[in-house]
């Protein structure tokens, strides 16, 4: 059993979504698809709440309109006209949840809408991916991951009850592997215990396919990319970069966390945990032998591994009445960052002042600056970006600091962390 996970890119047109016709079908079996929304359907949708959070609904609806256009289209090129038809009613079905979703604006708080809305996208491209394969004599089951990843209600940010969606994998998704040998189902959704939709991250269709195959459990998890396989930097931020063999869980972790952006960073945790290597491969050249990752007691000798988070905002927080930052403050703070769901990217503290970096989310970054304000001072340097590489050498971190002017410097034996302007 081996779980594929296939990201926005790879289905980003009809055409590609054709292109996995043989990645699939010599896949072996039996087979879980996991599948993101098409292209960058998720931004679109993103957009569609903005609106509707802004009150402007007439023009959420216009954006409705031009996002059902594209995927009826969508689907039409790749359906024969019976097909279409017979799929066309269940789009439907969809497009009117999106439709009641946007009329809980201002009723319901902005991220149980945005989970509402946001989550459609992965429903409408998975219905259209498994009624075309089965058009293509690849008989599959398509299941509604909601009804299987159980979440608590924090909307956008939840936690997976793990036991409860094992059960849930155990009693629906392996009869309909048993019986069909594919299926279709969602990455990036869940739903809470009274059915409401929950996201569980951008980008987190990944962690999705981990968790499927945890739970079954699989060999194995495939997730395609555009990319040759995992490598040591992002090709569109660095030139020159080289693909990676193989790598540990424990590595790659590191480079997710620090927010290398081609793996979700919940990923790795409920692979090491069973045991299932990850295999990142390339949809546009299946025959590339890729990167796997996984345990192993090998060790290697790594290229410098270097991530860049962008749009970061360091914040300078000071104590008003001049105490020191030590532990009552330091808990007083970390409190007020996890009471406001902010994630810390870095910190450094003095005596009477803590230095933070943050992503510079702007939905949150004003309320907690507001709570922050209460009790300190709070300066701000937007703009910056976060450069971390494991597996430095002084020239390599020259090379990439050159021109540039370093905020803040954290070095470790293997890891150098640099905010820079
Ligand atoms: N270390 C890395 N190795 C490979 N690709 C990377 C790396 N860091 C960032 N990327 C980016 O990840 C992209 C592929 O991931 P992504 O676009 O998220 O795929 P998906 O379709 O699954 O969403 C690549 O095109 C590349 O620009
Ligand atoms: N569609 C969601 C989830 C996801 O993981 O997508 P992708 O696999 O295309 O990164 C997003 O864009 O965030």
């Amino acid at each position: 059993m081996q779980v594929y996970k296939f990201g926005g890119a790879s289905i980003a047109t009809p055409e590609r979504m054709q292109a996995l016709l043989p990645i699939i079908q010599y896949g072996g079996s039996p087979l879980v698809v996991v599948v993101s929304a098409y292209g960058k359907t998720t931004n679109a949708l993103e957009a569609i709440v903005a609106s509707a959070l802004e009150g402007k609904r007439e023009e959420a609806l216009q954006k409705i309109e031009a996002l059902e256009a594209a995927h009826n289209t969508y689907a039409a090129s790749l359906l024969s006209p019976k097909g279409f038809e017979e799929l066309q009613p269940r789009l439907n079905e969809y497009y009117t949840e999106m439709h009641w979703a946007i009329d809980d604006a201002g009723l319901q708080s902005n991220d149980y809408v945005y989970d509402q809305v946001v989550c459609i996208g992965e429903i409408l491209s998975t219905s259209i991916f498994s009624a075309y394969l089965n058009e293509q004599g690849m008989t599959n089951q398509w299941i509604d991951a909601r009804d299987i990843i159980r979440t608590n209600e924090i909307y956008r940010d939840p936690v997976v009850d793990f036991e409860f969606s094992k059960a849930q994998v155990q009693k629906t998704m392996a009869p309909a592997l048993a019986k069909h040998n594919i299926v279709v189902t969602q990455g990036f959704i869940g739903s809470t215990a009274d059915n409401n939709s929950t996201t569980l991250g951008r980008e987190g269709s990944d962690y999705s396919a981990a968790l499927f195959a945890a739970m079954l459990p699989a060999v194995s998890v495939s997730i395609w990319k555009d990319v040759e396989g995992l490598l040591n930097a992002d090709p569109k931020l660095f030139p020159n970069t080289v693909k990676i063999e193989e790598i540990t869980y424990h590595e790659v972790i590191e480079m997710a966390y620090y927010g290398a952006q081609v793996i979700h960073p919940k990923t790795i945790k409920p692979l090491q945990n069973a045991n299932i290597p990850l295999y990142v491969k390339c949809f546009l050249d299946s025959g590339l032998k890729g990167t796997v990752i996984k345990n192993t007691t090998d060790t290697f000798v790594y290229p410098p591994l270097i991530v860049l988070k962008k749009d970061q905002i360091l914040l300078q927080i000071t104590s008003r009445d001049f105490s020191f930052i030590t532990e009552d403050n330091l808990s007083n703070l970390y409190n007020i960052f996890y009471g406001q769901h902010v994630k810390i990217n870095l910190i450094q503290n003095a005596a009477i002042s803590l230095v933070v970096c943050v992503d510079n989310r702007v939905d949150k970054i004003q309320s907690l600056v507001q709570e922050l304000e209460k009790d300190y001072k709070v300066l701000k340097n937007d703009d910056v970006q976060l450069l971390t590489v494991r597996h430095y050498t002084p020239s390599i971190l020259e090379e990439l600091t050159k021109g540039r002017v370093i905020l803040l410097e954290q070095k470790t034996r293997n890891t150098v962390q640099v905010v820079v302007k």
